[in-house]
């Protein structure tokens, strides 16, 4: 589904993204985690053309993002606020945004009823501007927009962050019962390693920029990452033969 090929992000001759070739198949919940500056941010750019590759491309469904735009007929994302209208109330937003998706009204009520546990009856019938709501609750418009139309592809950077637990916990549910059909393909990038965990089919680890392992998840993943990120393996404790 995605391809990426030689890619390479430098900026003031630095490089901060190295990926020689990396593959995200139709289907995949694809997991991206790293430190602080590990270049998470700057790929999901580059996959959404909103910055230029110093060097490579990237291809969706066959399409080259940075030149071509039909992609964006089949993707749906939320990376930062910039992705939303802070003028405009969540209503309006939804609206706004089910017309360019060629909904019509029902489909968007229907549409925005299976957030309403996301929601937390904090989001729609407010009448309050998008840019005056919460961080957390700014967040859940961008990320609802993002599935709206029923994408192929939903890119979302760091969607956990800034919720409070319960809507943590619900996002994961949105997420698995979105991946569920096994034809959608998901790319999220946390800082959250039990999140990642739990709802990611692969998970990729960057670090500088270079992709330094990329694993299926398994029963083992989470306590894999967090050796990984504190270089500290989990004891076994007498408690876990019992
Ligand atoms: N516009 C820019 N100009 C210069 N350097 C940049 C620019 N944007 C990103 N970088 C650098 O690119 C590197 C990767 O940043 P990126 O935001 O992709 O990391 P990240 O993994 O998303 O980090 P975080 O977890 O902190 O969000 C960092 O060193 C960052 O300083």
């Amino acid at each position: 589904m995605i391809q990426i090929t030689d890619l390479q992000k430098a900026y003031n001759q630095k490089t901060v993204l190295n990926l020689p070739k990396l593959t995200i198949n139709r289907g995949e919940i694809f997991g991206l985690v790293g430190n602080n500056g590990a270049g998470k941010t700057t790929l999901f750019s580059l996959v959404l053309d909103l910055i230029r590759a110093t060097k490579g491309k990237v291809t969706s469904n066959e399409v080259e993002v940075a030149r071509f735009e039909e992609w964006k007929t089949f993707t749906g994302a939320y990376i930062d606020e910039s992705f939303t209208i802070g003028y405009l109330t969540p209503d309006e937003y939804f609206t706004f945004l089910g017309e360019l998706r060629n909904l019509n009204k029902n489909d968007i009520e229907l549409f925005l009823s299976g957030f309403d546990g996301f929601f937390h009856d904090e989001i729609l019938g407010k009448k309050k501007f998008i840019r005056d709501l919460s961080k957390g609750n700014q967040k859940k418009v961008g990320v609802a927009g993002a599935f709206m139309g029923n994408p192929d592809v939903v890119i979302l950077d760091e969607p956990f962050a800034n919720l409070d637990p319960t809507s943590q916990y619900k996002l994961r549910e949105l997420i698995k019962e979105y991946a569920a059909s096994g034809e959608k393909t998901l790319l999220i990038s946390s800082h959250d390693l039990d999140h990642v965990a739990d709802v990611c089919s692969r998970i990729v680890i960057l670090e500088k920029g270079e992709v330094v392992k990329d694993v299926p998840k398994t029963e083992t993943t989470l306590a894999e990452l967090e050796e990984f990120f504190t270089g500290e393996k989990e004891e076994k404790t007498f408690y876990d033969d019992l």
